[in-house]
């Protein structure tokens, strides 16, 4: 790929190609997501000289032409433009929100009618306020981690929309019933998140509020019950992890949820969970806009692996990274009282490596960090365990952290899939183990070696106090947002403040660690590792 300007709308099949040049990987739909991303964060033009696309425009927009960056405003911002229940019913009347920063307490039954707290400042956030999406300004392509909208790497501003409470709601809170669903794995936080949407709801004036258990399941499951819900039942919840409501992966189609939703009179359904739930979220939202029923769904992205784009984070993810900390200590630990010890683990990341790669930055402890999204050989003179034996030799020990979906090329490949449809991923971990153990074997040096895998221990536990307030401020602009008539939309945060985004835009590929980053090459020099290919 040496053109130098990159058209956009290069089909899939074109980009899958390049990446298999390149990588040499095999085309399994696991890998096919990556690829899409990969291809749209790096292209390498003329020398050596990488565009990033990420955010460029679907539509082709011609770089020579002066108005250029007027036409991709116009079409960034058309495409976050956040979908509102006006789209479908233009006429829905509008009311005096009941949430104001001037009133703490629930909206009481006998309120209704006189909303306004009387006061000028309200503390609302306007239509119109916006948040920069990115707020480095990389004067050449050259420039670590630039993302270049054109190759001369002009600075257009991107905004996106500020969440928070709105001056006009599109809801009655008496006649709202709003559900919450949980849905895919867990996640610390996610019991944080719920309580805060119940509370919030509460404050807005919300008495029918329900829980939909197991995921998306609990739609279509007649034995599943609704989960009554109220400040009372949410107020310590936080304290534990998982999620009171339960999850589950798979369950019913769309058209059996909403019909579901019809049945039942939701109309404000918030959904929690990753790239999965969301692209169901959103397909619920379309469903409901094409039958005409005003409900209004808002997701709140929840994955430890943190692979949901645009983003500074997902809620969880400080947490599993801290929680695997533990992990990586103990197999430090055994490794390095054993004689000849090797430490490995195992951690989450399905298709990507910020788990493994934040700690192993953090823990310091480790020597070796395979991740998805680098290939590495395990034998040869550049392999994993040619570098363990020197690792022995030199310093008597070692410790190797490796992302689950990290070296799926070694593996045996298998066509299964989870009920959600994603795919089974072959046990990494276990074989860099054996691989390792029949290594020093066959070579006649002693080598101990201890395998740990913390997997679901790292996601089982409770939020951290960083990731519980960001799951407070999560949960609060869902129920905003919601309130405000927004539907098909997802809520983060974006250089510290935070944002409503269509769900479309965040779920189009899961955001992975780029190799060429500054990041990753901080990881590198912790570790001391060198390439392994
Ligand atoms: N493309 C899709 N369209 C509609 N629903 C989906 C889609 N992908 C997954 N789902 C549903 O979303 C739920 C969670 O998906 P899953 O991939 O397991 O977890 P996550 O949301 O954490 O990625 C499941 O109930 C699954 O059936
Ligand atoms: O064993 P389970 O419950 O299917 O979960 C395993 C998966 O959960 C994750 O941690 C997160 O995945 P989701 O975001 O889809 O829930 C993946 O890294 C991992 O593959
Ligand atoms: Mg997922």
């Amino acid at each position: 790929m040496n053109t130098h300007v990159i058209t956009p709308n290069l089909n899939t099949t074109l980009l899958h190609h390049h990446h298999h040049h390149v990588h040499g990987l095999t085309n399994s739909s696991h890998r096919y997501s990556k690829t899409n991303h990969r291809l749209f964060h790096s292209f390498k033009v003329s020398n050596n000289v990488r565009v990033f696309s990420e955010l460029k425009s679907q539509n082709k927009i011609d770089y020579n032409d002066p108005d250029w960056k007027d036409k991709f405003k116009e079409d960034f911002e058309a495409r976050f433009r956040l979908p509102h229940i006006t789209d479908i019913f233009p006429d829905a009347s509008s009311m005096r929100s009941t949430f104001c920063l001037k009133m703490r307490a629930p909206i009481t039954r006998d309120f209704h009618g006189n909303y306004d707290s009387g006061e000028e400042w309200n503390g609302y956030i306007s239509d119109n306020d916006r948040v920069l999406l990115k707020t480095i300004y990389h004067s050449s392509p050259t420039s670590a981690g630039a993302q270049c909208i054109d190759p001369g790497c002009n600075w257009v501003e991107q905004w996106v929309h500020r969440a928070g409470p709105r001056k006009n709601i599109y809801f009655k809170p008496e006649e709202v019933k709003a559900a919450i669903v949980t849905c895919g794995g867990l996640c610390p936080g996610l019991n944080d998140v719920i309580r805060q949407i119940v509370i919030t709801l509460e404050i807005y004036g919300v008495t029918e509020i329900v829980g939909i258990p197991f995921g998306y399941r609990g739609f279509s499951d007649k034995e599943l019950m609704e989960i009554p819900l109220s400040r009372k039942v949410v107020q310590n919840i936080h304290l534990s992890g998982g999620s009171l409501l339960g999850v589950s992966r798979g369950g019913p189609g769309v058209s059996e949820i909403v019909d579901s939703l019809e049945e039942r009179g939701i109309n404000m359904l918030f959904v929690l969970g990753g790239n999965g739930t969301h692209a169901g979220a959103n397909a619920i939202h379309d469903e409901c806009c094409k039958r005409r029923i005003k409900v209004s769904v808002i997701g709140v992205p929840k994955t430890i692996d943190n692979d949901i784009l645009l983003m500074d984070k997902t809620f969880g993810f400080d947490t599993a990274v801290e929680e695997a900390q533990r992990a990586i200590y103990s197999a430090y630990i055994e490794a390095h009282s054993a004689y000849h010890g090797i430490g490995i683990v195992k951690l989450m990341g399905r298709s990507s490596g910020f788990i493994a790669m934040q700690s192993s930055l953090a823990s310091g402890q480790i020597d070796v960090c395979l991740i998805p999204e680098v290939p590495f050989d395990l034998h040869g003179p550049h392999g994993v365990l040619s570098h363990l034996k020197y690792l022995i030799e030199s310093k008597g020990s070692a410790v190797v952290c490796v992302a689950e979906g990290a070296g799926q090329n070694l593996l045996q490949k298998t066509n299964d899939t989870d009920p959600s449809g994603n795919a089974k991923l072959g046990d990494i971990g276990v074989y860099i183990q054996q691989e390792t153990k029949n290594y020093f074997k066959e070579n006649d040096i002693h080598a101990d070696v201890k395998y740990i895998d913390p997997t679901y221990m790292i996601r089982a536990c409770r939020a951290n106090a960083s990731d519980g307030i960001l799951c407070t401020v999560l949960g609060q602009n869902a129920v905003h947002g919601a309130f405000a008539g927004y539907s098909g939309i997802t809520v983060g945060i974006c250089n510290t403040h935070y944002a409503y985004f269509p769900i479309t835009e965040v779920i189009s590929h899961p955001q992975l660690v780029d190799p060429n980053s500054r990041m990753w090459h901080r990881c590198l020099t912790s570790t001391g590792q060198p390439d392994f290919i």
